[in-house]
């Protein structure tokens, strides 16, 4: 659901309009080096003039020569000197001073860019496929927004010379404004032209982003070993070229299109200009004026040109990033508005699911349809169904990284989306079946999970005993200063059962968590090893007053019959839940999957 649908301003899905971008961006820059800015703005402005002005001096010295004034002569001669040296002077001033000011401003906006990502809560961003290719651009152009700003002081410069030349053709004969005209279909066409060639790149973006993916997989260690065994090398680096080749098509066809229809309006131009010469030619007029026509209205052509380039890269490149950017300021601050409250201190009643229901965005279906029932405070909970039943997505629900789209979920009755997403993970812990591998000091690894105790030894060794992994420090050669991953210098190669547990003691690093997620964390561990872990886990969860609960998910049954409440989860939908006792006294679904499973042991 997007937030415009739950009425919280600006839907997060548009990007925001060209100007509101554009005008966002200075104010971003201007807060981080406002006197470089205005100074830069100013020089540009003046070094635009002296070029500008050559026609008018070029007018003089035409019209000095015929009357044979010698004075006049060395006047405008003068004046050409002086506006080429202050022309250099000025430009070289402006483009030191702007570059200056975008190796400044660079650094602020790659901040602001990460930090916005990571503000952002819930993995809406990570996971819906027209926001991972708006990611993937925005990444790309973030090093470049600096550019921007350059575009913009550009254009202004070429806008001004503009003017001046447009006066100067006006002070020969008003109708030459009309000279103007012919330059529209240049700025008509350079300004479509990249919004153009961006939407048929966005559309097959996701082609570049697959053939980036396959490249990754073909080329990098962590496929290395399957590629090889199943030698899908090559047709990896096939199916790159095809993925390459879908999206260049459509996108060259698109830069062909727009080439030909910009040098049809430069041929209209061109028909404008000559038309322009021959009409004060036929005049009579003064030598000086023809001279200034010749010279303005050349200028005139790489005056719209340069503006038009400018404004058409600047809509193209830069302000398209500075839409994106935006987006990305108005979508993190969708997710957390309305969020106002603290998460609780504890748990009295626990977490109520009411009538939730969630599909991800573009699904056909739904992933969770119509959930009602309530965790208590304090218990331990399992979640058992087949795969693709919804499990997970309830864990992320729980864990407030997707909102439901429809329904609540009510934390002591309070619904958690006013609960400010930040305070709320700061009460959470546990680890995924998708685990991170932090190749990190294994100290680092484990202590992240709690940021404040990261360096505390104490906190990280009780952390690791909890979840069993003193056996993976134990084989370490430097126990907790270990540096993980062979790829590091002194680094350790570390077996996929191994980072499983020091992803478990990692998730295991907060106390006091009100919610304790384990999603499958223990896939890779034997079932024994599982079932010693969750029984001293939830021995430990019994024996606290704070009323976190803890949700399991896992297809052990001989692990999940131990949890206080069982959920079961039958193709979205809540089919069952109780304690183990009931379900089996039910003698429904959870009944007869146990039993197979138990069969399946003796
Ligand atoms: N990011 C996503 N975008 C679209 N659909 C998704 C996404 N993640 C999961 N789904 C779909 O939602 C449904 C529920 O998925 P979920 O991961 O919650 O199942 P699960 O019960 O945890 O499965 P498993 O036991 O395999 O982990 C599935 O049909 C899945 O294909």
């Amino acid at each position: 659901m997007s937030s415009a649908d739950r009425g919280d301003g600006p839907d997060p899905d548009e990007l925001p309009p060209a100007l509101a971008a554009m005008w966002r961006l200075f104010r971003l820059g201007y807060s981080h080096e406002p006197v470089l800015l205005l100074v830069s703005l100013g020089i540009t402005l003046l070094a635009a003039l002296p070029d500008a002005l050559l026609a008018l001096w070029l007018q003089w010295l035409g019209n000095a020569i015929i009357a044979r004034d010698g004075m006049m002569i060395m006047v405008s001669v003068s004046l050409m000197a002086a506006s080429v040296a202050a022309g250099w002077l000025l430009r070289v001033l402006s483009t030191r001073l702007t570059r200056r000011f975008r190796d400044k401003v660079t650094v602020g906006l790659e901040a602001h860019v990460a930090t916005l990502q990571a503000s952002i809560g819930g993995i809406e961003l990570h996971e819906r496929q027209e926001y991972l290719d708006r990611l993937a651009v925005l990444r790309n152009q973030v090093f470049v927004l600096d550019h921007m700003y350059m575009s913009v002081l550009g254009t202004l410069g070429w806008i001004l010379r503009l003017v001046v030349t447009l006066g100067l053709l006006v002070s020969v004969h008003p109708l030459l404004l009309l000279l103007l005209l012919f330059g529209l279909p240049p700025v008509f066409s350079s300004s479509i032209r990249p919004a153009v060639e961006r939407r048929v790149e966005e559309r097959v973006a996701r082609h570049t982003r697959l053939a980036e993916h396959l490249f990754s997989t073909a080329t990098t260690a962590a496929a290395g070993k399957e590629v090889r065994v199943t030698g899908i090398g090559p047709d990896l680096v096939a199916r790159r070229r095809s993925e390459w080749e879908r999206w260049f098509r459509p996108v060259a066809a698109a830069r062909w299109g727009t080439a030909a229809a910009h040098a049809v309006a430069w041929a209209v131009f061109g028909i404008g200009y000559v038309g322009a010469i021959v009409f004060v030619v036929l005049r009579g007029s003064p030598v000086g004026d023809v001279l200034l026509i010749m010279a303005a209205g050349a200028r005139l052509s790489s005056y719209i040109g340069a503006t038009v380039g400018e404004i058409g890269f600047l809509r193209g490149t830069w302000l398209d990033g500075s839409r994106r950017l935006v987006w990305l300021e108005r979508y993190a601050a969708s997710q957390v508005s309305g969020a106002d409250l603290p998460a609780p201190e504890r748990l009295d009643s626990g977490i109520e699911l009411r009538g939730v229901s969630f599909r991800y965005p573009g699904a056909d279906r739904l992933a969770l349809d119509g959930v009602s029932v309530q965790l208590p405070a304090g218990a331990v909970i399992a979640i058992v169904g087949e795969n693709g039943a919804g499990k997970s997505t309830l864990v992320k629900l729980l864990c407030g990284l997707y909102r439901p789209s429809a329904g609540s979920v009510l934390v002591d009755g309070t619904d958690l989306a006013r609960i400010d997403p930040d305070r709320w993970r700061e009460r959470l812990a546990g680890s995924f079946q998708d685990f991170y591998r932090f190749e990190f000091l294994a100290r680092t690894s484990v202590g992240l999970g709690d940021l404040p105790e990261v360096d505390h030894e104490p906190a990280v060794v009780r952390a690791v005993r909890r979840a069993g992994a003193g056996d993976v420090l134990d084989r370490l050669p430097y126990g907790l200063d270990t540096q993980l991953g062979p790829t590091w210098p002194d680094g350790a190669e570390v077996s996929f059962g191994q980072w499983q547990k020091l992803a478990l003691a990692r998730g295991f690093m907060r106390t006091g968590p009100l919610l304790t997620v384990l999603d499958e964390p223990t896939a890779a561990l034997d079932a024994e090893t599982e079932h010693e872990l969750f029984e001293r886990y939830a021995e430990s969860a019994a024996g606290r007053s704070d009323g976190g609960i803890t949700i399991l998910v896992s297809h052990r049954f001989s692990t999940v019959r131990m949890a206080d409440l069982i959920l079961v989860l039958d193709g979205s939908r809540l089919a069952e839940h109780g304690s183990h006792a009931d379900l089996m006294a039910l003698g429904g679904q959870y009944a007869e999957l146990y039993r197979i499973q138990a069969s399946g042991y003796r």
